[in-house]
């Protein structure tokens, strides 16, 4: 196997981390499909009684703080687009390299087919297909009030499967609405009102990949994807049922998750734990892949518009809990995280430890 692939000894996966967890919360949404809003899968949290809200709220809380991911059942994300765009995403992988290189990625444009990603410079065991949610996305980066560069990304589309666009479009938007949801949720389990973080993704950044995991002839030696936080505010992933997605715990742990059919995987990114300041961990996660089945997810990454300043709440934070984050632009986050994938660097990634205020200072 190509030596690019191959993870250093102690980044491996190990033959214990493959048991599933016990007690990965799975958190039904079903209280907040609103009876007259469950033909159309609406969920809303208008007219919830109290107490179900808190009890799910509390839930909310445990998943964030005690794993910082869990699952959802009764989502209200209709399971005929779900097959509709694992169904394109099955076709699209299928075709030969060079049809699927006509919409590759490359420096200029992060969108589109890619073969050879890095995570953490070690190339992952995988290929991806990335479409943002509004296209194209005009992504200034900004240091102060002065603007350092803009990118432009933008969707492409393969000529020769008309159907993925308009598929892949209807799905975003209701995963969209899912994570919307989500947010609320985790803005009352922070003790903020229901649409605090809302206006944060007035001109969202958020892209769908699609994730292909081929099976693997060295196993214990790769990764499908490298260990790694993701950057944005949560990510709703869907899994098949290969498996393969593992969790760091707290302890330091890899505990692997079980798919549940259906189900979606939302995992806390790095804008949460810095709005929260640390009160909730974005939780660190790898895939594995294995030598007999090919595996296919979909993360969809709900990121906040680009110009937005991060930092940790104003209501989050007090003189006994000082800041723990400088402000950050996600603009600037976004491009160097997006674009460094694109070819090894020999520099670090921007991460959000680089903002991190230093308690030696304090
Ligand atoms: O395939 C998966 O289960 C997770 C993929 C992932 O973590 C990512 O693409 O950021
Ligand atoms: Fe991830």
């Amino acid at each position: 196997m190509d030596p690019a692939f191959i993870q250093a000894p102690e980044h491996r996966p190990s033959a214990i981390s493959h048991q599933f967890a016990e007690g990965v919360p799975i958190i039904d949404l079903s209280p907040l499909l609103s009876p007259d809003s469950k033909k159309s899968n609406l969920l809303s949290i208008e007219f919830i009684d109290p107490a179900t809200l808190s009890s799910l709220v509390d839930k909310i809380k445990h998943g964030c703080k005690d794993w910082g991911f869990f699952q959802v059942i009764n989502h209200g994300v209709p399971i005929e687009l779900r097959r509709a765009v694992e169904e394109v995403s099955i076709k699209f992988f299928g075709f030969p390299l060079p049809e699927k290189r006509k919409v590759r990625r490359d420096e200029e444009n992060a969108l589109g087919y890619y073969d050879e990603e890095n995570t953490k410079n070690v190339r992952d065991w995988k290929e991806v297909f990335d479409f943002s949610v509004r296209s194209p996305i005009v992504i200034p980066e900004l240091e102060g009030d002065s603007i350092k560069s803009v990118t432009t990304l933008a969707n492409q589309w393969p000529e020769n499967l008309p159907e993925m666009r308009s598929v892949c479009k209807a799905y975003a938007q209701a995963t969209q609405k899912l994570a919307v949801r989500l947010l609320e949720l985790i803005s009352l389990s922070l003790g903020l009102p229901v649409s605090r973080l809302n206006d944060f993704f007035k001109d969202q950044t958020s892209f769908i990949r699609l994730n292909h995991y081929p099976p693997c002839p060295s196993p214990n030696e790769a990764l499908g994807v490298g260990r790694h936080k993701d950057s944005g505010a949560l990510t709703v992933l869907a899994q098949d049922d290969v498996g393969g997605l593992e969790v760091k715990r707290k302890n330091g742990e890899w505990v692997a998750v079980k798919p549940v059919p259906n189900s979606y995987i939302i995992n806390i990114g790095d804008i949460i734990q810095v709005w929260s300041n640390d009160e909730y961990e974005s939780a660190e996660h790898r895939v594995v892949v294995n030598s007999k089945r090919e595996r296919f997810s979909m993360p969809f990454f709900y990121n906040p518009s680009a110009y937005e300043f991060i930092e940790p709440l104003e209501e989050l934070v007090s003189e006994e809990n000082p800041p723990n984050y400088l402000p950050y632009n996600w603009g600037h986050c976004y491009i160097t995280r997006k674009l460094s994938n694109f070819k090894k660097r020999i520099t670090e990634n921007i991460q959000i430890q680089h903002f991190r205020v230093s308690k030696l200072n304090a």
